[in-house]
């Protein structure tokens, strides 16, 4: 993953469009751009950053706040051209500097440079902004209910963040800024979509996932129960249809023999529980209770998060907790919008970005009381922005 960002204003129709971050992971794009709204575009409003609450500014002096609404937009990665165009059609670029992979594309279609950013740093500043400023953005995902949980900020720490993109990384958070990446899977993301494409023939993603809708795994799992005739192994804790082995009964027939249903299920709950197990075991290594999991392999998927959220129960008897997030793919591109200017000091950037209903009213946008599906991408979030 590659996060980069870039700020400065370009004039749209209806609105201004200041500061765009981008986020080119192994498999998708990710786009997390801030408009300006017409009514607050004259930089006439003012406050005091030091009389405001929360983590607004560092500054003592008093700063314009901009207005406005964070949008959200992935494209996958192979058809980079899609997500150039739309930068183009949105006239989101303008300047930047630095040189990355996608460096040259960017210079040639569009004439700007990429500053690059710190994956980690963003992941983790993604996160943080996340949970300390939005609300409802961390649920927990238990006997098919999702149930949005206020975080306490004062007890957010030490917190163990699991980004399931391609591959999957699992970060110790200690603070702003403070983390460490304690361990990763290659099994991950990509493993699903790339194994699921191989073995149903599907043409993408989505259909992979659907299909795991109308699936059953134990077609092809090896439960419990298939060893021990039908019984549970209570003395080592195990029902009957607890999975002894995944994948484990294709042994007894072809590959066209199985619906590709079935195959789709099974090898989403192979690969949900083995990072489910693998993240417990690090929470576990450093006496950390939550466990957020972020990246676009879960998408709001009910049979992805329960067997996460099941796995890490079980396992840790109930002492460990999974946490989902409804901006769950954008961490990263976030996390590169946040971070933005941070290194650099001389320039118009983005200072701090809170969401807006905390610090200004009316409010409205993505902390809407009945949010129940899955994030929706035509969705925003109304901000503020405090340039520095
Ligand atoms: N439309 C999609 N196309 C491809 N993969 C998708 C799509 N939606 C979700 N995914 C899943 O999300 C994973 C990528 O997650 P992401 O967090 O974007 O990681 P990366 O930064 O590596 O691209 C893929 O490996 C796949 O499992
Ligand atoms: C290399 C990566 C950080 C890249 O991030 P991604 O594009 O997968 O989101 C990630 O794929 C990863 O952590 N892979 C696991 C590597 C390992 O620890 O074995």
């Amino acid at each position: 993953m590659e996060t980069c960002s870039f700020g400065d204003e370009i004039e749209e129709r209806e609105s201004k469009i200041s500061h765009l971050a981008i986020d080119i992971g192994g498999s998708l794009i990710k786009l997390v751009y801030f408009s300006r709204d017409d009514k607050c575009s004259t930089g006439d409003q003012w406050i005091n950053s030091s009389n405001e609450g929360g983590d607004v500014s560092s500054s003592e002096s008093t700063c314009p706040i901009l207005e406005g609404k964070l949008h959200f937009a992935k494209f996958e990665t192979s058809k980079i051209n899609e997500c150039v165009e739309f930068i183009r059609s949105k006239k989101l670029h303008h300047s930047g500097g630095g040189a990355y992979k996608y460096t040259d594309l960017f210079k040639e279609e569009l004439g700007v440079a990429l500053d690059k950013e710190d994956e980690m740093n963003c992941l983790v500043a993604g996160a943080n902004f996340l949970l300390k400023t939005v609300r409802h953005e961390a649920f927990t995902y238990l006997d098919n209910k999702k149930e949005f949980e206020p975080i306490d900020q004062n007890d957010l720490y030490p917190y163990l963040l699991v980004n399931i993109g391609s591959g999957v990384s699992m970060i110790k958070v200690d603070g702003d800024g403070k983390f460490e990446r304690v361990s990763g899977t290659n099994v991950g993301g990509g493993t699903y979509w790339g194994l699921g494409k191989l073995l149903t023939k599907c043409k993408s993603f989505d259909e992979l996932l659907e299909l795991s809708h109308h699936g059953n795994n134990r077609v092809i799992d090896m439960l419990v129960g298939d060893i021990y005739g039908g019984l549970d192994y209570t003395k080592i804790g195990l029902s009957a249809t607890a999975i002894a082995s995944s994948f484990g009964k294709a042994i007894n027939k072809d590959l066209e023999e199985y619906r590709p249903e079935d195959i789709s299920r099974s090898l989403l709950r192979l690969i949900s529980n083995n990072i489910g197990q693998i993240s417990f075991l690090n929470a576990l290594r450093y006496g950390i209770k939550r466990i957020f999991f972020g990246g676009f392999f879960i998408r709001g998927h009910p049979y992805t998060m329960d067997t996460i959220a099941v796995g890490v129960h079980f396992w840790s008897k109930g002492e460990a907790k999974a946490m989902f997030l409804r901006h769950e793919g954008f961490l990263g591109a976030l996390g590169a919008f946040v971070s933005y200017g941070k290194s650099r000091s001389d320039d118009i950037i983005v200072h701090c970005l809170v969401e807006r209903s905390l610090v200004c009213t009316p409010c409205r946008g993505a902390a809407v009381d009945t949010v129940d599906g899955n994030m929706d991408e035509s969705e925003t979030i109304e901000c503020c922005v405090y340039p520095s």
